[in-house]
């Protein structure tokens, strides 16, 4: 899509608004035409060069009321031009956070989330800006037609004299906007290096003074500063050099009008009024000019920000972009299907994706009415307590999705950035069975569950619920079908019961169940304000084991037919793991687990272990036939804790 075309489709968005809004804007540059003729008339009278039509009031009058009518016309075009910015702008950011709400959660955008803010913010912006000077060419042509006309008509050769070269002047300098868009965009660039450089020392102390690098880390932050300066000054100095010839232009235009206008008045051919004319018209002139340029220059900036909105979009039509949407949020009250409505807490989609925080259920929708028995699970409660309007009562309406088996056949997924990742891997979880995946680092462990529960697009492969295909496992694999636990918890400056929940209805003691099975009740009692401490920006106030064991009590609130790990049990110690993986087992019920780990405590309990190696599936089976039978395993299991377990199963 050009960018023509996409300024067109955000006009077509409201086009009855874009129209009132051009029509104000044409009015209001038009507008100045009428005072410079009246005070070329009241000129013309004063010296007896026009005859007398209007006294002095009715002079003063016109002029007032041209005035007013302006002032009016401008506070016009301020309301809807408000209003027309606000609805493109809002229509963008919508329908992108919408597009990014729908990528496999794991990559859902292509870039950090701090430039991917940026993106949301500036380039929209940009767009808008763009959009919003469009609606001024129209009424600044036709003043520039209409002027030109009426001061030719008095007299051509000053007219061609006097703006030619100034439209020369100001056109120059607005071509050398482009040079100060350059210097622009390098300053602001050394500004976020420099501002990037601080945060990540800050977010590094420990390292830099383990590795002994301050001294280069303060090299490296004076040369960016000096870059910072260099970029800086240029920028100042060219935009202070065009602000200047565009003040001054307008004095140089007057400047020559009096000369000439000197010269003609003494042959009679040049009235009073004429010359108040030329000057009055030459202001706006001036301003047209270099408006017409910051279209232009807006236009182009709008060109660069939409191609990295549609980089965004990572291989989406750009109409994804620019598809007509209601932005108001009526009907869609949280708990409802509707992606972009819903409130996911910033950057934590994939968790929240998992753990069902996105309201979309909408797999679930056409559930079948039918008895069927409820199942014993951790969260179980909502259903116990009767609460039919939780996802957990679709399940119960509709047993037949209720988790039978889930096989994947032939799953792959590989990084573009490194061409690694997992190929082929077969995988079957029959119903109630725990099953563990485990592997040496970067064997593919994370990379298979994310792709089984569609945080990473799948290249190639099936995955089958109860033998039916899952064609979007994006949607499909949250509660009340499965539930996730990250291997990094994602954790948000609020009040911890609210980062278990997150907007999950606390109901029947699902909260303290699924407390109890993650082993947090101890440390919430050791905990100021117990549920209710604010655990800092991303969960800073609890320990590493403590943040884990908070997702996993997040998961585990939500009823849910399959339960996913990945390496939960990375910061915990033995002793409170052993515990975690005994509760799991008593109050599981029938739900299915599958967990990534290569710690006994969960190797011994598995019905069948996968080992990774190399993206691919090396060897299955109980921990015994593997000890048995595979060397990688051997070395896994016993590299473990130096432990010499038995094992029982
Ligand atoms: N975001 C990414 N971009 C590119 N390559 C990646 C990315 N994440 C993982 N990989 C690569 O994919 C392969 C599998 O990684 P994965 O994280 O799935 O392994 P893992 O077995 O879960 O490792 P760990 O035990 O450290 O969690 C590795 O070779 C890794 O380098």
């Amino acid at each position: 899509m050009s960018t023509f075309s996409f300024m067109k489709r955000l006009i077509m968005y409201r086009p009855g608004l874009y129209a009132a809004n051009m029509l104000a804007w044409t009015l209001i540059h038009m507008a100045p035409l009428v005072p410079g003729l009246v005070t070329k008339a009241f000129f013309d009278q004063l010296e007896g060069s026009a005859p007398v039509k209007y006294g002095t009031w009715s002079i003063i009058a016109l002029l007032v009321g041209a005035a007013l009518g302006r002032v009016m016309l401008i506070v016009v075009g301020f309301m809807t031009d408000v209003h027309a910015r606000f609805r493109i702008s809002m229509l963008l950011r919508r329908n992108m956070l919408e597009h990014v709400l729908k990528e496999p959660g794991a990559r859902a955008i292509p870039c950090s989330p701090g430039e991917a803010i940026s993106q949301f913010r500036d380039d929209v912006d940009q767009t808008e800006e763009a959009v919003s000077w469009s609606v001024d060419v129209l009424g600044m042509l036709g003043f520039a037609a209409a002027a030109s006309y009426i001061l030719i008509r008095i007299d051509a050769q000053m007219t061609l004299l006097v703006f030619v070269p100034l439209i020369v002047v100001v056109a120059s300098a607005q071509i050398a906007t482009a040079r100060l868009q350059k210097y622009r965009a390098a300053s602001r660039e050394s500004t976020a290096k420099v501002t990037g450089a601080i945060s990540e020392m800050f977010a590094n102390v420990t390292a830099i003074q383990v590795a002994g690098a301050e001294k280069r880390v303060i090299e490296r932050f004076k040369r960016l500063n000096e870059e910072r300066r260099r970029t800086m000054v240029k920028d100042r100095l060219m935009g202070e050099a065009l602000t200047s010839v565009f003040t001054n232009s307008v004095n140089l235009g007057t400047g020559l009008i009096l000369l000439l206008a000197g010269y003609k008045m003494r042959g009679g051919s040049f009235t009073v009024g004429d010359l108040s004319l030329f000057v009055y018209y030459l202001t706006f002139v001036t301003q047209l000019i270099s408006n017409v340029g910051k279209f232009m220059t807006y236009y182009k900036q709008m060109t660069v920000g939409f191609s990295r909105l549609t980089a965004m979009l990572q291989g989406a039509p750009a109409s994804v972009l620019t598809g007509p949407k209601p932005l108001h949020l009526r009907g869609r009250a949280s708990g409802k299907p509707g992606a972009a409505g819903a409130s996911v807490e910033p950057g934590g989609a994939e968790e929240a994706a998992a753990a069902g925080a996105i309201a979309g259920q909408a797999a679930l929708a056409p559930a079948a009415p039918s008895a069927g028995s409820g199942t014993a699970r951790i969260g179980g409660a909502a259903s116990r307590a009767g609460a039919t309007h939780t996802p957990e009562a679709a399940i119960a309406a509709a047993p037949e999705r209720r988790l039978q088996k889930l096989e994947a056949r032939g799953l792959t997924y590989l990084y573009p950035e490194t061409g690694r990742g997992i190929r082929d891997v077969n995988l079957s979880l029959p119903r109630g069975s725990f099953t563990v995946i485990t592997g040496m680092i970067g064997s593919g462990k994370t990379t298979l569950v994310r792709t089984l529960l569609g945080l990473l697009p799948a290249s190639r492969g099936e995955i089958r619920w109860n033998g039916r295909i899952i064609n979007d496992p994006a949607d499909f694999f949250i509660p009340p079908h499965s539930a996730y636990t990250a291997q990094i918890p994602r954790l948000y400056s609020d009040k911890l019961r609210d980062n278990i929940l997150l907007g999950y209805p606390e109901l029947g003691g699902n909260l303290d169940r699924a407390i109890y099975s993650a082993v947090m009740e101890d440390d919430i009692q050791r905990l100021e304000h117990g549920l209710d401490t604010v655990i800092g920006p991303r969960g800073v106030k609890l320990s590493g084991g403590q943040a884990q064991r908070t997702a996993a009590a997040r998961m585990l609130v939500r009823e849910a037919e399959l339960y996913v790990f990945d390496d939960l049990s990375s910061a915990l110690d033995v002793e409170t793991e052993r515990k975690l993986w005994e509760r799991m087992f008593a109050e599981r019920g029938s739900a299915t687990c599958l967990v990534v780990s290569h710690r006994k405590a969960a190797l011994a309990h598995a019905d069948r272990i996968i080992v990774m190696k190399d993206g691919a599936v090396e060897a299955e089976g109980t921990a015994a036939q593997l000890l048995a039978a595979s060397d990688s395993f051997r070395r896994l299991w016993y590299g473990d804790e130096g432990e010499r377990e038995s094992v029982e199963r």
